[in-house]
């Protein structure tokens, strides 16, 4: 059987061991099991209900946090959700919202979650009556996966939101996921705010990730946000953002009901829990709605909020992002994408989600034949709460009968087979995975193959043409690994198509702007501008030095200048600072030490020529000359495109900036 492989081998946790990984029912000790019969840890200390019709909807936030892999999503979710009191600081579980024994062990987030917070802030022009006193919003985070065989949660994840926070390590930089991600939040016209994080770290350069967004993306570097979510340094600007600068959702509270359906899970006493978000309308416990997919007509048996676990409010008001519990039994009736509107109703559904697109198939079988039933449950109840796998049914002569499944990677999939086992006990034999591949044969007829074994052999049906996919991949790589890059693509059979520098040189008309303290050249200070940009660059460095040095016993002059042509002036008038002016008496002691404490404060500054600058002054114009200089000048990044065969596409580069 050396074409067979079994999934269900020993999984080592890779980068995080959780403090449970050794007890018998992780689900218990994470209180997880609180999501699978849906008790709220929350509801049963909460006395009052939560009452959502305090909360229309400009007072709604929904916003995604997004990210390349461990740049901190779940870190910083974490953290809102504990400066929000949504979970008690040191809850003792870090990455709270990832739920999942496989994301836990693996230390990756694999499903998107949401949680409802409530925060006050005092936001101009809403309020709760009193215009002095700050109003509750009710805020909807998501967590999602950055791994990019998870990026079909991102994506339906966005479906819901207005807002996202781009989380970017501040050490590591802009990386793949950064890119993919921004562009799915972009291309669903989200509000995209930066958050660097991570700026903790020896490392972190957040200068140079600014640089990056803004060359990148365009994002204006003075809209990121600098955080770290290990010591939860900057984290307090981070909710007045979302608040501010995140619209509230459209939709109307008066139009009839429109609710997608974002995701769902099964729970052996409820059945399937979907989670929706309500575009318009509002819906209550006992309401009758419909699916637009299958016509098929439910009561809604339980309605509420994600706080963080299922909070029942009983009902949902449009904006709002929460769970409904119908009796829907399985996923070929939770449609993923699907729009529900109350029975009787007639309305425009929405226009839900592309399908996944499947990258890599397998077969899997039960380990024990006779166990086809207890798979096919198990897959049914998986697939409810993982809509990107296909199944269909197949059989194999030595592994009886079985399923084929398409996956988004090779990732996916061995999370997938986790999960059956971790989750449902379901023990599998799975085979050597394939892209799908087309046939042509001698009598003219075309095919799709999933699984090698249903190639023809008949001795008629001649194999005259095949084809395999191919995908065009956009490598963005710092100049220097371009060689080793090209190298890896071409083992791969890769065929290089375009080759471009994203910062090429050019020629251009560029002056040496000096700076003159009382008519002496300051050589630190000097720099090379754009010849059309020197005026305001001289003018504002010598507007931000007049700035920073104090008045000294003479008349200081601050110039600008290209050779000999002086482009901006200042002057900053004489003064004579007796220190010893409030000093009356003759007690020397008191003069004396009040003479050197005016020594000790020259000593921090430098001299140049016959003037005394401080440090800081330093600092600020250097920080000036930074954001002043052209972004292109700071990064040189090259870009390879290149035609990949599917099957040759999974490689790792360090550092990782491979998009494809
Ligand atoms: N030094 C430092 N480490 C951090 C910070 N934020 C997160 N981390 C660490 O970075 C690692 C990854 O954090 P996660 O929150 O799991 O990252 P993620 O983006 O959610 O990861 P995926 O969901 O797998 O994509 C963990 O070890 C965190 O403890 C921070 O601000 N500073």
């Amino acid at each position: 059987m050396g074409s067979l492989f079994r999934a269900s081998k020993t999984l080592k946790p890779r980068k995080y061991l959780s403090p449970f990984y050794s007890i018998k029912n992780p689900f218990d000790a994470f209180g997880l099991s609180q999501r699978f019969c849906s008790h709220s840890r929350q509801n049963s200390k909460e006395s009052a209900p939560i009452d959502l019709s305090r909360y229309p909807i400009e007072k709604i936030r929904n916003f995604s946090i997004i990210a390349h892999v461990d740049h901190g999503k779940s870190t910083l979710a974490d953290r809102l959700l504990e400066l929000t009191g949504t979970i008690k600081r040191g809850h003792g579980q870090p990455q709270y919202l990832d739920k999942l024994q496989v994301e836990r062990e693996r230390g990756i987030t694999v499903k998107a979650q949401t949680a409802t917070m409530f925060h006050r802030y005092k936001l101009h022009g809403c309020n709760d009556g009193n215009i002095n006193e700050p109003s509750t919003f009710l805020l909807n985070l998501i967590d999602t996966p950055g791994h990019v065989d998870f990026s079909y949660e991102v994506s339906r994840s966005l479906a819901a939101c207005q807002g996202a926070l781009l989380v970017v390590d501040a050490a590591q930089g802009v990386q793949a996921q950064t890119v993919a991600n921004f562009y799915l939040a972009f291309e669903s016209n989200l509000t995209i705010i930066p958050v660097i994080n991570k700026i903790d770290q020896p490392t972190a350069d957040p200068d140079r990730v600014k640089a990056q967004l803004k060359s990148m993306f365009d994002l204006d570097p003075s809209d990121a946000l600098l955080t770290s979510a290990k010591t939860g340094q900057g984290l307090e600007h981070v909710l007045p953002a979302v608040i501010e600068r995140i619209p509230p959702p459209p939709g109307s509270s008066s139009s009839p009901l429109r609710m997608l359906l974002l995701d769902s899970y099964y729970d052996e006493y409820k059945g399937v829990i979907c989670h929706v978000a309500v575009v318009d309308g509002a819906l209550r416990k006992g309401d009758k709605i419909s699916s637009a997919a299958t016509g098929q007509a439910y009561e809604v048996l339980d309605i509420g909020i994600m706080h963080p676990e299922l909070t029942p409010t009983g009902v949902l008001l449009s904006g709002q992002v929460g769970y409904v519990v119908t009796g829907m039994r399985s996923t070929k009736e939770a449609r993923i994408g699907d729009t529900l509107y109350h029975t009787r109703t007639t309305v425009e559904p929405l226009p839900g989600f592309k399908p996944a697109k499947h990258m890599v198939f397998s077969g899997l079988y039960p380990a024990d034949g006779s166990d086809f039933d207890a798979l096919n449950h198990a897959i049914e109840r998986l697939t409810c709460n993982d809509a990107s796998v296909s199944i269909t049914k197949e059989s194999s002569t030595a592994l009886g009968l079985g399923f084929r499944c398409g996956f988004l990677g090779l990732l996916h999939m061995d999370v997938f087979h986790q999960r059956l086992e971790q989750e449902h006990e379901a023990h599998v034999i799975s085979t050597v995975p394939t892209v799908p591949y087309i046939f042509e044969y001698s009598d003219g007829s075309k095919v799709e193959v999933q699984n090698p074994a249903a190639l023809s052999s008949d001795p008629k049906k001649r194999v005259t043409a095949c084809w395999e996919p191919t995908v065009i991949a956009t490598i963005i790589i710092p100049s220097e690994y371009v060689g080793p890059v090209i190298t890896l693509c071409s083992e791969r059979r890769g065929q290089q198509l375009e080759y471009s520098f994203i910062d090429r040189y050019q020629q251009s008309d560029l002056v040496k702007l000096d700076i003159l303290l009382n008519g002496k050249p300051v050589d630190a200070m000097a720099t090379i501008v754009h010849s059309l940009k020197a005026q305001r660059v001289g003018r504002e460095l010598v507007d931000k030095l007049k700035k920073f040095i104090d008045r000294q016993m003479f008349e200081i002059i601050i110039q600008a200048a290209i050779g000999s042509k002086v482009i901006a002036r200042e002057t900053i008038s004489a003064m004579r600072k007796n220190v010893l002016a409030k000093c009356y008496g003759g007690d020397v002691t008191r003069k004396r030490k009040l003479l050197e404490k005016q020594k000790e404060g020259k000593k921090r500054m430098k001299r140049v020529g016959s003037v005394d600058i401080p440090q800081e002054a330093f600092h600020q114009l250097l920080k000036c000359m930074y954001s002043l200089l052209p972004v292109a000048a700071k990064v040189f990044m090259s870009a390879v495109f290149f035609a990949m065969h599917a099957n040759e596409r999974e490689f790792s580069l360090q550092p990782q900036f491979l998009m494809i």
